[in-house]
């Protein structure tokens, strides 16, 4: 499970770390998209913020059952409680960078909806820090060396091929 504020990199790494463990990613994004029929900015300018990370909790609650899989999670899905209680049984990569770096790499797409980091840090922090196993710094390091990384961490065989 890949967690961190926006634009910090939980798809880029998340591709990277399903590849090499041979597990399918399940995204945050492109559920919204199939699911809700729209992006996170569409539905939180169409239903509002609260909807929106309603169904971004739902997205994990749903796909932490089941098969084995990466989870690229939304954001905001560390603020809910049961999201929070169901993620003790998932190994939680926290991908974070300064807020200048996050800011950048935030415009590299219109699906976000405008949050600003600094805002979205004071409130998630210490959620982040509650349910993460691992915290990566995506400022340093690049996206292969995040699957590194995260492939020694959770003692994957798969490290010894990386
Ligand atoms: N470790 C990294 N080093 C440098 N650039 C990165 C790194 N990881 C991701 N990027 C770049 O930062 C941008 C955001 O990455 P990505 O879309 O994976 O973030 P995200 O956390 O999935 O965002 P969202 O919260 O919107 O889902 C992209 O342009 C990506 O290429
Ligand atoms: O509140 C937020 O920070 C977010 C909401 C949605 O954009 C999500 O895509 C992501 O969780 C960021
Ligand atoms: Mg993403």
């Amino acid at each position: 499970m890949v967690i961190g504020l926006m634009g910090s990199g939980k798809t880029t790494a998340g591709r990277l770390i399903g590849e090499a463990l041979g597990l399918p990613l399940s995204d945050s994004d492109p559920y919204l998209v199939a699911r809700h029929g729209g992006t996170a900015a569409q539905i939180a300018a169409r239903e509002g913020a609260e909807a929106l990370h309603r169904y971004e909790a739902e997205h994990v609650l749903h796909e932490l059952e089941g098969e084995p899989k990466v989870i690229a999670a939304a954001a905001s899905t560390v603020e809910d409680p049961q999201v929070r209680t169901a993620l003790k049984q998932a190994f939680v990569v926290w991908l974070d960078a300064a807020d200048e770096v996050l800011a950048e790499r935030m415009r590299s797409s219109d699906h976000r909806p405008a949050f600003g980091p600094a805002e979205m840090r004071a409130r998630r922090e210490p959620y982040f820090r509650e349910v993460a196993d691992a915290v990566y710094d995506v400022g340093e390091l690049r996206p292969e060396q995040v699957r590194d990384a995260v492939l020694r961490d959770l003692g994957s065989p798969a490290a010894d091929q990386a």
